[in-house]
């Protein structure tokens, strides 16, 4: 479950990008974020993902309310919570597959299980073969893929996704919409912002949409 109540954002002391945003996502749900550059939505993601805090209002994930969390339920959150933004923050100083073991290995896991895990997460996005290459030698969209393995391998409860097909053509992004469509069958919640409504219409039946004047709008299914 997701809930945000009465929740404003803004940076430092700059104007409003959220304000006053109230709705509750239950679980297993798959939500279009929409609205034009600029307006806000990854900024919505971040929220929920704890990546920033709110300015005010409280915003809860799978019954804890980020703002009142403590250092250690943190981890928890970040387990909860599988979040792919635009820029995937990978790391260059080590191999794809390294990358992709990464949350298992801070999670604890055993050696060999986290390798068979990895290696299945790389299989569902397509990059079977690329384990041993090192991110930048991938491409643009192969990296966006690996991001989304890195993603997906802790098997999170909530997906949160910017932006998952800018860089990938047609073929390739439905590839990837059709995992995350897996997930969401098997009851992961998934919020993805896109500027793809015709590509978003298959999947989603819900949309949150901020519009260029900062209003919040809540509407089933995805207008196009
Ligand atoms: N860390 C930050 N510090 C200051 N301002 C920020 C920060 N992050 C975002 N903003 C501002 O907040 C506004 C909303 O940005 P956000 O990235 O959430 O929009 P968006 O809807 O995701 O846009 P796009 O579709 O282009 O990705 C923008 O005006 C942006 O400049």
């Amino acid at each position: 479950m997701i809930e945000f109540q009465h929740v404003f954002k803004s940076y430092g002391r700059g104007r409003n990008i959220l304000a006053d945003i109230n709705f509750r996502i239950e679980p297993g749900e798959f939500v279009f974020v929409s609205g034009p550059s600029g307006a806000g939505k990854s900024t919505l993601l971040k929220l929920i993902g704890g990546l920033e805090p709110s300015s005010r209002g409280a915003v809860h994930v799978n019954g804890h309310r980020l703002d009142k969390m403590s250092a250690r339920a943190r981890p928890y959150l970040r387990r909860a919570v599988g979040i792919i933004l635009q820029d995937t923050h990978l790391l260059y100083d080590r191999s794809a597959m390294n990358n992709v073991l990464l949350p298992l290995t801070v999670a604890g896991q055993e050696r060999r299980q986290a390798q068979t895990r990895a290696r299945a997460a790389m299989e569902k996005v397509g990059l079977s073969g690329k384990e041993d290459l090192n991110p930048i030698e991938m491409s643009g969209g192969e990296q966006q893929r690996l991001a989304i393995a890195r993603a997906i391998v802790n098997r999170p409860a909530i997906l949160v996704v910017d932006e998952p097909t800018a860089n990938l053509d047609q073929d390739s992004a439905r590839r990837i919409m059709e995992v995350f469509r897996d997930f969401n069958r098997v009851g992961v919640t998934t919020l993805i912002a896109s500027h793809d409504r015709a590509l978003m219409a298959s999947y989603a039946t819900r949309t949150l949409r901020i519009d260029h004047q900062g209003r919040f709008f809540d509407t089933p299914g995805v207008q196009l």
